[in-house]
């Protein structure tokens, strides 16, 4: 068994939801999980061999307390099995534009990770106050048709499935080298 942190950065609580989902197939395949928030987390445990970082995109750019942990721990992160989950809405349509943000995180972190794993986010228009539902219905609306304008309910992108298959590759690589 080995002991695997899944930390994460979110701002609508997407991301922690996705943490929680990688944790938990991780946990299926017979490892020990943490999951922490970036928020209360200052540093990578040396009991955890291998580690899996999320965050997501705001305006263009990922959650900067995201990068500032990757930059933060990053001999931590270079010297055990470790991932970066990228969780954008660009994705779901503009894989290059998703891949920028991703180019753009190592620039801004310094750390260039083995294994990224691009990841479509959410529209929880439900759970924004009025301005960012405006914002991001605008938003949705210029991606022609791509993303939901109904602000109604919310729209979850994620496929699951692929996060699995994610959760499940890295824990078998985590297992083999153990
Ligand atoms: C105000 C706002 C700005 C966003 N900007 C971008 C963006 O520039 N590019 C993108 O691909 N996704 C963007 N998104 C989509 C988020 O990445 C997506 O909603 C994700 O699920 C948020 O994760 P979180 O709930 O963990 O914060 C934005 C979302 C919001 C609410």
């Amino acid at each position: 068994m080995t002991q695997i942190l899944v930390a994460y950065g979110t701002t609508e609580g997407h991301t922690g939801t996705i943490a929680a989902f990688v944790a938990d197939v991780l946990r299926e395949q017979g490892h020990e999980v943490t999951v922490a928030d970036v928020e209360a987390l200052e540093t990578i445990p040396d009991t955890c061999a291998a580690v899996i970082l999320a965050g997501s995109v705001h305006v263009g750019k990922h959650d900067a307390q995201v990068v500032d942990f990757a930059a933060a721990n990053l001999e931590a992160l270079t010297s055990r099995a470790s991932a970066f989950v990228s969780v954008s809405l660009a994705l779901v349509g503009d894989t290059a534009e998703a891949q920028k943000y991703v180019q753009d995180f190592e620039t801004a972190s310094g750390w260039s990770p083995e294994q990224v794993s691009l990841v479509a986010g959410a529209l929880l228009y439900t759970q924004y106050g009025f301005a960012k539902r405006q914002l991001m219905r605008g938003i949705a609306a210029s991606k022609r048709g791509a993303l939901s304008t109904d602000t109604g309910q919310d729209h979850v992108y994620t496929d699951w499935d692929a996060v699995r298959r994610f959760a499940e590759d890295f824990a078998a690589q985590v297992a083999a080298a153990a």
